[in-house]
């Protein structure tokens, strides 16, 4: 598969007013349609050389004043020449210079994500650096841009590799004892543990698909309960503004709030629900039914429970949220030491779940910090490799077929056990773009931005 060798050309700027706006041609005629553009720059530019020149229009009147820049093939972000034009970002004049640049009959418009779809098709990048400059430019916690720019330095695709070449020198192991059965004797004998430590390392790396997608997308936290047990004076509290209408009426919240908070660099989108109770009005009826809704879609529940609930009455609590795990804590815990005081006992189940006091802003950091380790648990979410859904689903084939090559190891032949790990192989190329079909690409470059 190569790129074609049509000349293409983008705004690789944000289609509105900014400072600057980049025109950015790559191709053959990348070199003679930029000058045409900037007449003043040499014919043989330096490489890499920034140029200040001015843009023209046809007549040779001059609508702008930027930088040019060449990059001679195969040094470039495509591997092929790269001409850009920097000029100041009125959509307006981008639109001109895009236009004048589309008069050469060689160029044409580039598709999303074509840059970087040549930068693959000529070596530049393997598969997991493409998608990671897409999952940079979607970015939208600190830690979804950490994880993305080590994807794009090659962490996923090293961890690719570090299962593709064993995989590989297996295959040619097993495949050299069917062709030459009396020089390659004996190199077939390992096969077996082999092959299980390669599925086994395949099954680790699919199983961070997980964390991957709690990083690319955050994490989603709902605080639910019953009425008046004051959530959203806690949202709010979480959320450090006050979102959430509080008041002692029981019933407050109908409609379920979302804020987006970024902790310890991970997003998470926290929801305030309607609180819980038998008999509501209509209206709140409709909430409650939201709340459940809710419930069953994020990643966390936070129970939050009024002082001196008793152990029973939490459980059936907790059963509300269904197959979602529940964190529980009691909440206006400034209330309870008052109580404390009065009666010198509370009615706490034990062991108690943590207490919170929303009002005063007690225990508020604890709970953070417990709802991150459930979330998260140890380690950095930003060292995280980048599994997405694709590559999981790369990964279990590659695991099944690699099962079957256990199973075949035992009881069948070696040229059944050698097809499988042919297979398990061809899976896996999907991955870093070893083996990749056209149709792949279609589909994976799509959800590109143009000019990337
Ligand atoms: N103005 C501008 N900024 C940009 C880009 C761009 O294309 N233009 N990028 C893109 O979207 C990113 C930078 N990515 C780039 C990656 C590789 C090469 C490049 O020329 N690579 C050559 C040479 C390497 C070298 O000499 O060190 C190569 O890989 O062979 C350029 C940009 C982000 N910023
Ligand atoms: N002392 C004390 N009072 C609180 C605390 N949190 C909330 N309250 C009070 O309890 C009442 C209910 O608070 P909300 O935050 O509206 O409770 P809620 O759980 O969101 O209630 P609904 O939306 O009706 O389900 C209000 O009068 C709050 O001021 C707290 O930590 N300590
Ligand atoms: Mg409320």
């Amino acid at each position: 598969m190569r790129a074609d060798s049509t000349t293409i050309v983008a705004l690789v700027t944000a289609p509105a007013s900014g400072a600057v706006g980049i025109l950015r041609v790559s191709g053959p005629a990348a070199l003679e349609v930029g000058r045409r553009l900037a007449p003043g720059v040499p014919a043989s530019p330096t490489p890499r050389h920034v140029y200040l020149a001015s843009f023209v229009d046809a007549a040779g009147a001059v609508l702008d004043e930027g930088l040019f820049l060449y990059f001679q093939a195969p040094r470039s972000f495509t591997g092929e020449d790269v001409v850009e034009l920097q000029a100041h970002g009125s959509p307006r004049l981008l639109r001109l210079l895009l236009s004048r640049a589309l008069e050469d009959e060689r160029v044409r418009p580039a598709l999303p994500g074509e840059f970087t779809r040549r930068a693959f098709l000529n070596g530049r990048i393997d598969l997991t650096r493409a998608e990671a400059v897409a999952d940079l430019v979607a970015a939208d916690s600190e830690a979804a841009v950490r994880a993305a720019a080590a994807g794009l330095s090659g962490a996923l695709a090293e961890r690719i590799r570090a299962l593709e070449t064993p995989l590989r020198e297996l295959h040619a192991d097993l495949e050299g004892v069917l062709n030459f059965p009396d020089e390659a004797e004996g190199a077939d004998a390992e096969a077996g543990p082999r092959v299980t430590a390669l599925r086994s390392a395949a099954e680790a790396l699919r199983a961070e698909v997980g964390r991957g997608r709690l990083v690319r997308q955050g994490a989603r936290v709902a605080l639910y309960g019953p009425v008046n047990a004051g959530k959203s004076t806690l949202f709010n509290r979480l959320v450090g503004e006050a979102r959430a209408l509080v008041d002692d009426e029981p019933g407050t919240t109908r409609d379920a709030l979302e804020a987006r908070v970024e902790w310890d660099g991970l997003g998470v989108t926290l929801y305030d629900t309607a609180g819980l109770r038998e008999a509501p009005g209509r209206v709140e009826a409709l909430g409650i039914a939201r709340t459940r809704e809710l419930l069953a879609a994020v990643d966390l529940a936070v129970l939050v429970l009024p002082p001196g609930t008793s152990r029973d009455e939490a459980s059936s609590w907790t059963r509300e949220a269904g197959a979602t795990p529940v964190l529980s804590v009691t909440g206006k815990c400034d209330v309870m030491l008052e109580a404390r005081e009065e009666h010198g006992s509370a009615a706490l189940p034990s062991p108690a779940p943590p207490r919170v006091s929303g009002l005063t802003g007690e225990g508020v950091e604890a709970l953070r910090t417990s709802v991150l380790t459930w979330l998260w648990g140890g380690g950095t979410p930003s060292a995280v490799a980048l599994v997405s859904e694709r590559h999981a689903d790369a990964l279990r084939r590659t695991a099944e077929a690699l099962g079957r090559a256990e199973a075949a190891s035992r009881v069948s032949t070696l040229e059944v056990l050698s097809g499988e790990v042919g297979l398990a192989l061809e899976a896996l190329g999907e991955v870093s773009g070893t083996s990749v079909s056209e149709a792949l690409l279609d589909t994976l470059f799509q959800r590109f931005c143009i000019g990337k």
